[in-house]
C-alpha cells in the first residue's frame, strides 16, 4: 500500500547524498528536477506568460533551470529573484538562464506564477513583505505552481510559518514531504503532484493510496470470512453504526453484542444478549459503550477474550483513565485530536512523529483521525490519509471508521493493513456520497467502494 514515499528534510537530503556519493552531478539532479517541473508546467500553461520566483538556494536554482527550459519552449518567461544565488547549483543554474533578473518586490504579475523562492531549506518564515508580495502575485495570476514546496511552509510540520497563498498545483520533487500530506500546509495545495527526479527515496512513511482487495475465495463461507464482535453500550446507535459498517467492509458475519433493544438495523447483523466471543476474528468495542463501571467491565471482558481489538470512543477514553493494561495484540486504537491527547499526552513533533510515538508506546496500530489521518505501526511504518471530504466532520462518521477497522482487521488479520483499507474505503465512500450526508450514507456507498478495488 504505497501511495509514493513521504521524507523529511533531513531524509531527502541524505537520499541525494546517496545518489551523489553514487556518482550522480549535483548539479545534473537540479536539472533533472527543474526539467521535471518544467514540463508539468507546460502541461498546465503552455504558451501563458509566466514568472519564476527564485530563491536564494537549490529551490531557486530549480527555478532558474524552469525559466530556461520554459524559454525554450517558447513560453514568454521573466524571472525575479530574492537576491543573489549563494550555492554553487543554484549560481550555475542563474548562469545558464542567462537573461535578466528583476526584483521579486518590483516585478509585475503575469498569468503563470511559479514560486521557486524556497523549499526544503527554508529556517524561518519569509519577511512580512516577501510573504505578501508572494501572495499578491500568486493571487494575480490564473496558474499558480510552488516548486517542492510553497515558501513559508515548514517542511517536516506542514507549520505556516509565513503567509502562503492557495497554490494551483504543488510539484513535490523527488518524494513527498510531511508538509505535503499534513495540515495545514496541505490546504494549500490546489492538486499535488510528484515529480520523479531518478534517485531512490527508501522510506517507511507513505501517502495512503488505494488498497486491492481480494474477493472472497470460492469456498469461502461466512466464518473463514471473519467474524467481528461489536461490544455495545448505552448509546446503541452508535454500536449500531458501526456493526453496520463492519457488515458492509468485506467480513462474513458481525454479532451486536448488546443486552437491551436494537432499534433500526439490518436483519442480516446477530444480536447477543451475552459477551459471546466465539470464533471472533476481531472485536470492537467503544462505539456507544460509554464510560461507566458497567462499559469498563465490558471492555475489560473483550480484552480478555484474546481476540484481535479496535479501541475507539468510549474505550479510548476509559484506557486512557484506567491505563493500558492487557490490550490484546493485535489491536487498533483511533483516536481523534482529543482522545489523542488524552491517551498520549503533548507528544513532541509532526503529527506522523507523534503517532509513531504513540504506536511504539501502544504496541498498538495508531489511527490518529482528522483531516489528515495518520495510521501508524510500532513497527515503524505509517501512512497518510491526505485530502478526506471534509464533509466527513459530522457525527456518527468515526463510528463507521471503527467498524470499518475491525472488519477489515477479521477478514485480513493484519492491523496495519486493516487500517490502512478502513481508513481509506472511508474517505472513497464519502467521496461517493458527495456533500452534506450523514454517517449512515457512508454505509450505502462502502460497497460500490470495494467493487472498485477488487
Ligand atoms: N540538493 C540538491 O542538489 C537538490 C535540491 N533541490 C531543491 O533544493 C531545495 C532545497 O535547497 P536548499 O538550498 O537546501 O534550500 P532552499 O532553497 O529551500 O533555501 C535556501 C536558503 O535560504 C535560507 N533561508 C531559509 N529560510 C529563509 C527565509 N525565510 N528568508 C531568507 N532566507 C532563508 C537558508 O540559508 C537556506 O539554506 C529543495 O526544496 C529542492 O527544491 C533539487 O530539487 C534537486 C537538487
Ligand atoms: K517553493
Amino acid at each position: 500500500m504505497t501511495g509514493g514515499p513521504v521524507l523529511t528534510a533531513a531524509q531527502m537530503r541524505a537520499a541525494e547524498q546517496a545518489a551523489f556519493d553514487a556518482g550522480i552531478d549535483e548539479y545534473g539532479l537540479m536539472e533533472t528536477a527543474g526539467a521535471a517541473a518544467a514540463a508539468i508546467i507546460w502541461r498546465a500553461g503552455h504558451k501563458r506568460d509566466a514568472l519564476v520566483l527564485c530563491g536564494p538556494g537549490n529551490n531557486g536554482g530549480d527555478g532558474y533551470v524552469i525559466a530556461r527550459l520554459l524559454r525554450d519552449r517558447g513560453v514568454p518567461v521573466r524571472v525575479a529573484a530574492l537576491g543573489e544565488s549563494c550555492t554553487v547549483s543554484g549560481q550555475r543554474a542563474r548562469a545558464a538562464w542567462g537573461g535578466p533578473v528583476e526584483n521579486v518586490m518590483r516585478a509585475a504579475p503575469a498569468t503563470q506564477l511559479v514560486d521557486a523562492l524556497f523549499g526544503t531549506g527554508l529556517t524561518r518564515g519569509l519577511d512580512d513583505a516577501v510573504a505578501a508580495r508572494l501572495c499578491a502575485l500568486a493571487g494575480a495570476a490564473a496558474i499558480s505552481h510552488a516548486i517542492d514546496l510553497p515558501s513559508g511552509i515548514e517542511t517536516d510540520s506542514g507549520a505556516i510559518l509565513s503567509a502562503v497563498p492557495l497554490f494551483g498545483t504543488c510539484i513535490a520533487l523527488g518524494a513527498y514531504k510531511p508538509a505535503h500530506v499534513l495540515q495545514p500546509a496541505a490546504g494549500h495545495m490546489g492538486r499535488l503532484v510528484l515529480a520523479d527526479i531518478g534517485i531512490a527515496t527508501p522510506a517507511t512513511v507513505h501517502r495512503l493510496s488505494a488498497p486491492v482487495l481480494p474477493a472472497p475465495v470460492a469456498q469461502a463461507h461466512k466464518y473463514t470470512r471473519g467474524l467481528v464482535a461489536v461490544v455495545a453500550g448505552d448509546m446503541i446507535g452508535a454500536s449500531c453504526l458501526s456493526a453496520e459498517a463492519a457488515a458492509r467492509s468485506g467480513a462474513g458475519y458481525v454479532r451486536l453484542l448488546a443486552h437491551g433493544p436494537v432499534p433500526r438495523m439490518s436483519h442480516a447483523i446477530v444480536q447477543h444478549a451475552s459477551l459471546d466471543f466465539g470464533r471472533a476474528k476481531a472485536v470492537l468495542v467503544g462505539p456507544g459503550l460509554g464510560r461507566d463501571h458497567a462499559a469498563w467491565e465490558r471492555l475489560a471482558a473483550a480484552a480478555k477474550a484474546g481476540v484481535p481489538m479496535v479501541a475507539d470512543a468510549g474505550a479510548l477514553w476509559l484506557l486512557a483513565e484506567k491505563g493500558w493494561g492487557d490490550l490484546p495484540s493485535p489491536a487498533i486504537v483511533t483516536p481523534h485530536e482529543g482522545e489523542f491527547q488524552r491517551l498520549f499526552g503533548d507528544l513532541p513533533g509532526s503529527k506522523i512523529d507523534r503517532a509513531l510515538a504513540a504506536a511504539r508506546r501502544s504496541g498498538a496500530v495508531v489511527v490518529y483521525k482528522g483531516a489528515d489521518s495518520v495510521i501508524a505501526a510500532p513497527d515503524g511504518r505509517a501512512a497518510v490519509a491526505s485530502g478526506a471530504s471534509p464533509w466527513l466532520s459530522t457525527a456518527g462518521t468515526g463510528d463507521v471508521l471503527a467498524g470499518l477497522c475491525a472488519g477489515r482487521l477479521a477478514v485480513t488479520g493484519d492491523p496495519f493493513r486493516a487500517a490502512c483499507e478502513a481508513v481509506w474505503l472511508h474517505g472513497e465512500a464519502a467521496r461517493r456520497a458527495g456533500a452534506a450526508f450523514v454517517a449512515d450514507d457512508l454505509l450505502e456507498s462502502l460497497p460500490a467502494a470495494i467493487a472498485a478495488r477488487l
